[in-house]
């Protein structure tokens, strides 16, 4: 990954556990518990396991404020899926800790080695609910042709998760090469903004974010296209993220708790993000060592 003016990488996060997600169970006349939420949502559900919502496709998650294609869904995982998930990210053995200056990222199955991936599976916990779930989202309603179809190996490949503390975030960058243009981040832990950049005329940064897409806990964010090749995204290194209004948060209709930020404010805490990517180019090499075969 490179920093700024272009770059890649992993990344950041925070923020409050407070703004808890209230729904009310009711019984469809079909086969399925719906979610009733009391916020001011509207996006059209399917429904499945408790807690989690999903929808029909994923025009109905399109965050329509943006200039290029991004997805939004806040009810994506459970509340129970989310403890599992922050649970195996947190007894992971120590080895599989990056600490840097000042957050630690895991990367599943591994690093990338010159952009490439040796291949190796993901294990399950990674891969159901999170991938399982995403593939089975239509892009549009009258295809079953998933996000994934137009990607290299058809599914994300690789999996980096990021913990940030309150006050830390991640410089803007482009996430590069290495990977196909559809980016997934779950997050998990608390809620933060992040911060999507343009470049000026003479290629210099503007330090001024032009949109800012806000990620409550259990969401899921997709972003492709320009948003992944010619704008740069990042996390301001900040302990609250303030000015949250309907014109300043792009998916501001598509939040679950839009209710709870209606102060403008969202006090930071410890955010977990787990970004699925297609690593394009992948070496069989693990596999020729036989090193990957009995997971
Ligand atoms: O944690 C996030 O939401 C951002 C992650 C990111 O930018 C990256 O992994 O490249
Ligand atoms: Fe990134």
């Amino acid at each position: 990954m490179t920093f700024p003016p272009s770059s890649t990488d992993p990344s950041t996060s925070a923020a409050s556990s407070s703004h808890q997600h209230q729904t009310t169970q009711q019984q469809h006349p079909g086969l399925e518990t719906l979610d009733t939420k009391t916020s001011d949502e509207s996006t059209p559900k399917q429904h499945s396991p408790q807690g989690i919502s999903i929808p029909k496709c994923l025009q109905d998650a399109k965050i329509a404020t943006l200039p290029s294609t991004a997805y939004y869904i806040p009810n994506f995982i459970s509340p129970e899926e989310e403890d599992a998930l922050l649970h195996k990210v947190s007894t992971a053995p120590k080895p599989r800790w990056k600490q840097l200056t000042h957050r630690r990222l895991q990367t599943w199955p591994s690093d990338l080695v010159n952009n490439k991936l040796i291949d190796a599976p993901l294990p399950t916990w990674l891969t159901d609910p999170v991938i399982t779930r995403l593939m089975s989202i239509p892009v549009y309603s009258y295809d079953d042709k998933n996000l994934f179809v137009e990607s290299p190996h058809k599914q994300p490949n690789h999996v980096l998760i990021n913990e940030y503390p309150s006050g830390i975030g991640i410089m803007p960058h482009k996430d590069g090469a290495a990977y196909h243009p559809v980016v997934c981040t779950v997050s998990l832990g608390a809620s933060l903004c992040l911060n999507i950049y343009q470049s000026k005329e003479d290629g210099a940064l503007d330090p001024q974010p032009a949109f800012r897409i806000l990620q409550e806990p259990r969401s899921l964010l997709i972003t492709t296209d320009d948003l992944y090749t010619e704008f740069l995204h990042g996390i301001a290194d900040i302990y609250e993220d303030t000015n949250l209004s309907e014109t300043t948060v792009a998916n501001w209709n598509l939040l679950r708790s839009s209710w709870s930020f209606k102060d403008g404010t969202n006090r930071r805490d410890i955010r977990t993000s787990l970004t699925y990517r297609d690593v394009i180019k992948v070496s069989n090499l693990g596999n020729k060592l036989g090193m990957f075969s009995k997971r």
